[in-house]
């Protein structure tokens, strides 16, 4: 896998780097040019709010960063390893294994437990379904949901799919979670208890959050907040 020698010594490097970012989108005779150069470190267990208006391209960023696509110019870093190096299907080995992703509407299989559906990306990922059902039971109890596991998601309500959601993206264990508004759909009492057991899992875990949401009062309970401004990410 590629290391980059400038990551590899001196400085620690973050977990997450996004390094000089472009992209731009073709709409009719018009470019749209979303990101200009943006940058951005996350540090394994900080959380960063992104917070920004909506079409400045959080879901772009989101979506470079997480390796679903490629951009036009810059790098992405996870760790040492520039990602913009590796073929598409080390890039999917690394999505698969090292990042995880909640999107506003939970996408969880519906004929699956929840139990089920947190145990998929293990054994996608190769792990016996012993070893998956017991990480499956013990993230379940994490997000408080213990008594939850064999329900189908449509026998559970909103924040409770929601937290199986992010116990499934977390099943692997990742460096890197990504989540795209994801109490966007939710009532503001029931967003702060999702928040409040995925800010827990992400403080005991150490993975590194980048979290897109509209909710000012979540952001601030972020380490930091970030937004996207004429296509550059600023501090919030
Ligand atoms: N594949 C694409 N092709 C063309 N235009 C695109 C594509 N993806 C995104 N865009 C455009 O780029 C801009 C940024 O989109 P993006 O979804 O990243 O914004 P956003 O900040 O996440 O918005 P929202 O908060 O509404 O979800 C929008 O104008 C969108 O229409």
């Amino acid at each position: 896998m590629a290391v980059d020698p400038r990551r590899a010594s001196g400085l620690q490097p973050a977990a997450l780097e996004l390094s000089g970012i472009v992209r731009s989108f073709d709409e009719g005779d018009r470019q749209l040019d979303i990101l200009k150069g943006a940058n951005l470190r996350i540090q394994a267990g900080e959380m960063v709010a992104l917070v920004a208006p909506s079409g400045t391209g959080k879901s772009t960023l989101l979506h470079i960063a997480g390796l679903l696509e490629r951009p036009d110019e810059g790098d992405v870093f996870l760790g040492p390893v520039n990602c913009s190096d590796l073929s598409d299907d080390d890039r999917t080995a690394i999505r698969r294994n090292d990042i995880g992703f909640v999107y506003q509407f939970h996408h969880l299989l519906p004929e699956f437990t929840a139990q089920e559906n947190i145990m998929m990306p293990q054994m996608i990922r190769g792990l016996s379904k012993k070893v998956a059902a017991d990480r499956a039971d013990e993230l379940l109890a994490y997000m408080r949901l213990g008594e939850r596991g064999k329900h189908r998601p449509s026998e559970l309500s909103g924040g409770e799919q929601q937290r199986v959601a992010v116990a499934r993206a977390v099943a692997n264990a990742p460096r890197i979670l990504l989540l795209d508004e994801p109490t966007g759909n939710l009532d503001p009492v029931t967003a702060t208890y999702v928040f409040d057991a995925l800010s827990a899992l992400v403080r005991a875990s150490g993975v590194a959050t980048l979290f897109a949401t509209h909710n000012l009062d979540l952001a601030g309970r972020m380490d930091r907040a970030i937004t996207l401004q004429d296509g550059l990410v600023k501090d919030l």
